[in-house]
C-alpha cells in the first residue's frame, strides 16, 4: 500500500483546549476516508493539520509524501469547512478565478455541470442558496484535477439530490484514483462513500476500518426492536409484572433479550426469524405496539464508541441500515393487561 495522506500521533491544543491528542491516520492512495466523529472531537483541526493551515503541537503530517507546505497546490483540493468566496462573482466567474490559479485547469462550466450547478451559472454566489453556494465551493476544489481531495463536511446544508450529486461526483473521482478525505456528520454518506472510516472522539482516532468491518467490531448484532406503548415495560417505573413477563420471555427465547428503556431489544434475530420470535414473545405474553429488524450500521459504531470515550450511557438508538417493520399486538402493562 501507498499511504498518500499520513497523521501521525499529532497533537494540537487552544489554550485549556486539547483539540487533537495524539491522533493518527494513514490512506492510502486512491482511498476514499471519512473521518467522523462528534462536534468539537478535532476533525477540523486534523483536516487543517493535514493541509497546512494549523501547526501540530507534536507529531507529524505528511501528503503525497511532503509536509503540507511543500505540497504541489496543483495536485491538492481543499474544501474548509467555512469557506467565504467573493459574493460579488457569479458561480461561472468563480470558478474560472479557481481555474486562473492553476497553469492548467479544467474547464468551469464542465465543473459547474458535475455539482449541478448548470442552470446558476450566471447567479452571483451571493444570491445562491446556503446548498448551492457550498455546492460551487465544492466546484472550486475541482478545477486543478486534484489527486488528492480534502473536504470539510462538503455535503452540509445540501439538499438529497444536490447531495446525491456530491456522492456520485465523489465515487466517480475516487474510480478515477482520487484520493479522498472527508469529514461528515452523515453516517449513511460515510457508509456509502468510504472505503475506510477513521472515528474521532476527544481529539484520538479511537478505531479505524471499513463501515462493515467496524459493524462488527462494535455495533453488534442484527436485532429486533419490540416496541411498546409508554404503559409498557419501562426501565424507570419497573413493575413486577413487567419483570415476570421478562423472565419469561428468556426463558422461551433462545435469543439475548433486554430491555431498552420503552422497548425491549432482542438480539441475533434472522429477518427470517422475526415470525417465530413474534410468536414467542406473544406465548411469554410480552404485547407490542410495532417489531421493527434492524441492521446495526455505522451509527450504531458511531454511538457504541462516542459513548464509551465518553462516559455516556448507551440510550438504545438503533442505526437503521436495514430495516423491516411490522405492528401488531396491544402492549403489556404495569397491571399485566394486554395479554394477546
Ligand atoms: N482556532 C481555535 N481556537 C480555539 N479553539 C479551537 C479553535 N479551533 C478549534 N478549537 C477547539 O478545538 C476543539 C476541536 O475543534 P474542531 O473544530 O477540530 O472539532 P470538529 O470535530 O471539527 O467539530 P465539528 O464537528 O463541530 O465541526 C473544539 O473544542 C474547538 O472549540
Amino acid at each position: 500500500m501507498n499511504p498518500v495522506v499520513v497523521a501521525e500521533d499529532v497533537a494540537k491544543h487552544y489554550g485549556e483546549t486539547i483539540a487533537l491528542d495524539g491522533a493518527s491516520l494513514s490512506i492510502d492512495a486512491g482511498e476514499v476516508f471519512a473521518l467522523i466523529g462528534p462536534n468539537g472531537a478535532g476533525k477540523t483541526t486534523l483536516v487543517r493539520a493535514l493541509t497546512g493551515t494549523v501547526s501540530p503541537d507534536s507529531g507529524s503530517v505528511s501528503v503525497l509524501g511532503a509536509s503540507p507546505a511543500d505540497v504541489d497546490a496543483s495536485r491538492l483540493g481543499v474544501l474548509p469547512q467555512s469557506f467565504s468566496p467573493p459574493d460579488r462573482l457569479s458561480a461561472r466567474e468563480l470558478l474560472a478565478y479557481y481555474a486562473s490559479l492553476y497553469p492548467e485547469s479544467r474547464d468551469p462550466d464542465t465543473v459547474l455541470a458535475e455539482v449541478g450547478l448548470e442552470d446558476s451559472a450566471e447567479t452571483w454566489y451571493e444570491n445562491l442558496s446556503g446548498g448551492q453556494q457550498r455546492r460551487a465551493c465544492v466546484g472550486s476544489t475541482l478545477l486543478n484535477d486534484p489527486d488528492v481531495l480534502v473536504l470539510d463536511e462538503p455535503t452540509t446544508g445540501i439538499d438529497p439530490a444536490g447531495r446525491r450529486t456530491i456522492h456520485r461526483l465523489i465515487e466517480d473521482l475516487a474510480a478515477a484514483g482520487t484520493t479522498v478525505l472527508l469529514t461528515t456528520h452523515d453516517m449513511a454518506e460515510a457508509e456509502r462513500l468510504a472505503d475506510r472510516v477513521g472515528l474521532l472522539a476527544d481529539g484520538t482516532v479511537l478505531d479505524v476500518g471499513s463501515p462493515a468491518a467496524l459493524v462488527d467490531r462494535h455495533a453488534g448484532s442484527d436485532r429486533l426492536v419490540v416496541e411498546q406503548a409508554e404503559t409498557g415495560i419501562d426501565t424507570d417505573a419497573p413493575s413486577t409484572t413487567a419483570d415476570d413477563l421478562l423472565a419469561t420471555a428468556r426463558e422461551t427465547l433462545p435469543n439475548r433479550i433486554e430491555r431498552d428503556r420503552s422497548h425491549l431489544i432482542v438480539h441475533d434475530v434472522d429477518p427470517t426469524d422475526i415470525g417465530s420470535v413474534a410468536d414467542d414473545l406473544s406465548a411469554a405474553g410480552i404485547g407490542y405496539t410495532g417489531l421493527r429488524w434492524t441492521e446495526p450500521g455505522l451509527e450504531a459504531v458511531y454511538y457504541a464508541l462516542a459513548d464509551a470515550e465518553t462516559g455516556s450511557e448507551p440510550d438504545g438508538r438503533d442505526s437503521v441500515a436495514g430495516e423491516a417493520s411490522a405492528t401488531s399486538n396491544p402492549p403489556v402493562s404495569d397491571a399485566g393487561g394486554g395479554r394477546p
